[in-house]
């Protein structure tokens, strides 16, 4: 079988700096009666890891937040009492198949797929919508977290480095390279824990993909030029690595490292900074480690990037988070 997406998403760079239109769960309209998210009789499920069997089942709370793909929604179950969210996207098979075959406590959980049916003649992308029914991430993206807390400290990057490395391990394993590693792809639970969401450009290694899927402020300068950077021989597993570093380096910052924070990231200042630009300074107050961390991670050819590996075992990623220390209540991502 053939995982080949080819949707083109993300042209503009621009999720960095854009607000989302982002309706807070306490503006969402309550009903006493919700209607069922869906009333069409074709939605059916196509894979479910739990005892979700029933779209109808879920009756929608809230607006968790919008993407490129569409609006994804706190969901209730009325027989078990539990909460979801869910979302719904067009032509996502590729995405489906790769949640099908994950389950790892630092990848977010995906408890059921239903098929809405609504694929119309004329679509050969592999399937119409698609809803996924993931674990609920109380939190939502680090990109929230972001926007409330403006910068992180070391310790709590660090932890947060830990763990998306420990999902890149498990997915590069299993030869899926993520290829959209970036804040509002990384959700935070109630308990602080950090999981990687989103697979809707991911992408099975010795599969055909197309190289410009995903977000160009996180792309690695080889994704914009394979030629210049290694032909077709590229490591593609070393593009999650960039992208790792760049988040990183905005989480101690508080900014998207390539460019001045008021600059316009359009594609063509995008691919100057991070193709031609100079090496980027460290910040000056950042520890050694950090420092070391997010320059074995920007290395601009992807030959002498650290592999998921070495970083594992970086000292950076092996200091104990703030709430260790000093309490939950400290903890930017636990409290
Ligand atoms: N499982 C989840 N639990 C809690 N909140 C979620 C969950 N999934 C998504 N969200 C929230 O919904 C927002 C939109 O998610 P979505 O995956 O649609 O888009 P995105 O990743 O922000 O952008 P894009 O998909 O366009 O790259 C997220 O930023 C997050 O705040």
């Amino acid at each position: 079988m053939t995982l080949v997406i080819r949707e083109r998403r993300h042209k503009q760079a621009l999720t960095l700096s854009l607000p989302k239109p982002k309706i807070p769960p306490s503006d969402f309209p309550y009903q006493t009666h919700t209607p069922p998210l869906f009333s069409s009789p074709s939605s059916h499920l196509i894979n479910s890891c739990s005892y979700i069997r029933n779209i109808s089942d879920l009756e929608k709370v809230a607006v968790l937040g919008h993407g490129y793909g569409g609006t994804v929604y706190k969901v209730h179950h009325k027989e078990n009492h539990s909460f979801y969210a869910l979302k719904v996207r067009r032509f996502k098979t590729l995405e489906a198949e790769i949640l099908k075959r994950v389950d790892s406590p630092y990848i977010v959980k995906c408890h059921a797929v239903f098929d809405n049916g609504a694929c119309s003649e004329s679509d050969n992308n592999g399937g119409g919508d698609l809803s996924f029914v993931m674990e609920y991430m109380e939190r939502g993206s680090l990109d929230d977290v972001l926007r409330e807390h403006h910068r992180l400290p070391e310790e709590v990057i660090s932890v947060m480095a830990n763990r998306v490395l420990e999902g890149l391990k498990y997915l590069h394993g299993m030869k899926i390279v993520h290829r959209d590693i970036k804040p509002s792809n990384l959700l935070v639970n109630d308990k602080g824990e950090v999981k990687i969401a989103d697979f809707g450009v991911s992408h099975v290694v010795e599969e055909e993909a197309d190289s410009n899927d995903g977000t160009y402020a996180y792309m690695s300068p080889e994704r914009f030029d394979l030629s210049r950077w290694g032909g077709e021989n590229v490591d593609e597993f070393a593009g999650d690595v960039w992208s790792l570093g760049v988040v990183m380096l905005e989480c101690f910052l508080g900014h998207f490292p390539f460019i001045d924070p008021g600059q316009k990231p359009d594609l063509v200042t995008l691919v100057c900074a991070i193709c031609f630009g100079e090496k980027l300074e460290m910040p000056e107050e950042a520890s050694p480690e950090f420092q070391s961390f997010v320059k074995r991670c920007l290395e601009k050819d992807w030959r002498k990037r650290a592999t998921v590996l070495e970083l594992l075992h970086h000292p950076f990623v092996n200091r104990n988070c703030c709430c260790s220390s000093r309490g939950l209540e400290d903890c930017v991502l636990c409290g």
